[in-house]
């Protein structure tokens, strides 16, 4: 027998900082599973990445941070892409997968306050604090809850997000737990925001590594970082967000739990003012997790769910 010979494996990633910490993980996990094989990081800038003055909401979300990193593997200049999963769309080009989910961080979302009012909770911050956010189904729920707080967008990485906040452009900011834990800022984390306020984002924590179909090595390679619970319950979220036409910009939430042979779905579409929610849960067996995702966005359009998308669609096209 031939044993296979070394082979270089080229990882695709976005610049930023977070991408890096996620990608060079991923990188040195793999790197001791396979000593054979060497893997090599190839930094991309997206779309995502270079427009940041205009709100995500208005740019949509086809691919905005992943594109340019599809493009490479098609053309073969790298043999897969990092992403966080959240900001990966559920549905992906002609000729490449989902090739492996793994273990998720916390998937909530965390209030970062200014320290003027380090006292504070979301339940006590003052009538007007401006709270800083760009993902709309953050403002709508935080909305929902607390009507007399004031919404600001706010773009750039997680250091610009601080500065701005640390400056005294916003009282407050929504960002996810994982992001900040990843980058060590964990202590920034004021407080870790219910599942009864606000759903966290489609496949929120979790990395998403994208590979091509026809590669059954690179594909057995990423199975090895394969986390079998958070990968199911991922499915059940994107196949929700799926079913629902929906992007990592429109207000869609949902929390998911495995207990026993159980995976709970819960899932939420959000009116932009707030004033309307529609929530349902379901549950069924792990290995039924795209049913069940697709099963609890049909409960969701039964309840109106689809006017409340379609509305939100044309607000956007015409902002
Ligand atoms: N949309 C930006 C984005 N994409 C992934 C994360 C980090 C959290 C994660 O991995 O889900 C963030 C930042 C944020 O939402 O605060």
């Amino acid at each position: 027998m031939i044993a296979s010979p070394p082979r270089t494996v080229r990882i695709g990633s976005r610049k930023s900082q977070l991408a890096l910490v996620q990608t060079h993980w991923v990188q040195s996990e793999l790197q001791k599973a396979f000593p054979g094989h060497t893997f090599e990081v190839h930094t991309m800038s997206t779309q995502g990445d270079k427009i940041l003055d205009v709100a995500l909401a208005k740019i949509g979300d086809k691919g905005l941070f992943t594109k340019e990193l599809e493009v490479g593997m098609l053309n073969g200049d790298i043999d897969f892409a990092v992403h966080s999963l959240k900001d990966l769309p559920t549905r992906l080009p002609e000729g490449l997968m989902l090739g492996c989910v793994t273990e998720r961080e916390d998937p909530a979302d965390a209030l970062v306050v200014h320290e003027k009012h380090q006292d504070k909770q979301l339940d006590t911050l003052p009538e007007g604090a401006v709270i800083g956010t760009s993902s709309l189904r953050r403002l709508a729920q935080l909305r929902h809850h607390y009507p007399h707080l004031a919404f600001k967008d706010v773009r750039g990485n997680l250091n610009t997000r601080l500065a701005k906040l640390d400056a005294g452009e916003y009282d407050a900011l929504i960002l996810a737990v994982a992001g900040l834990k990843r980058l060590g800022m964990g202590d920034r984390i004021h407080q870790n925001i219910p599942s009864d306020v606000s759903l966290h984002a489609v496949g929120q924590g979790a990395l998403g590594i994208e590979c091509r179909t026809e590669d059954p090595e690179i594909l057995s390679v990423l199975k090895v970082l394969e986390h079998t619970p958070t990968a199911q319950r991922c499915y059940a979220e994107r196949a929700f967000l799926r079913e629902l036409e929906g992007g990592c910009q429109v207000p869609i939430g949902v929390h998911t739990v495995i207990e026993g042979d159980t995976l709970t779905l819960t899932g939420l579409v959000a009116s932009l003012d707030g004033q309307t929610l529609i929530k349902d849960t379901v549950s069924g067996a792990p290995d039924t997790a795209e049913q069940l995702g697709i099963d609890l966005a049909h409960r969701l359009k039964e309840q109106g769910a689809q006017a409340v998308l379609d509305e939100i669609f044309a607000t956007i096209q015409r902002g």
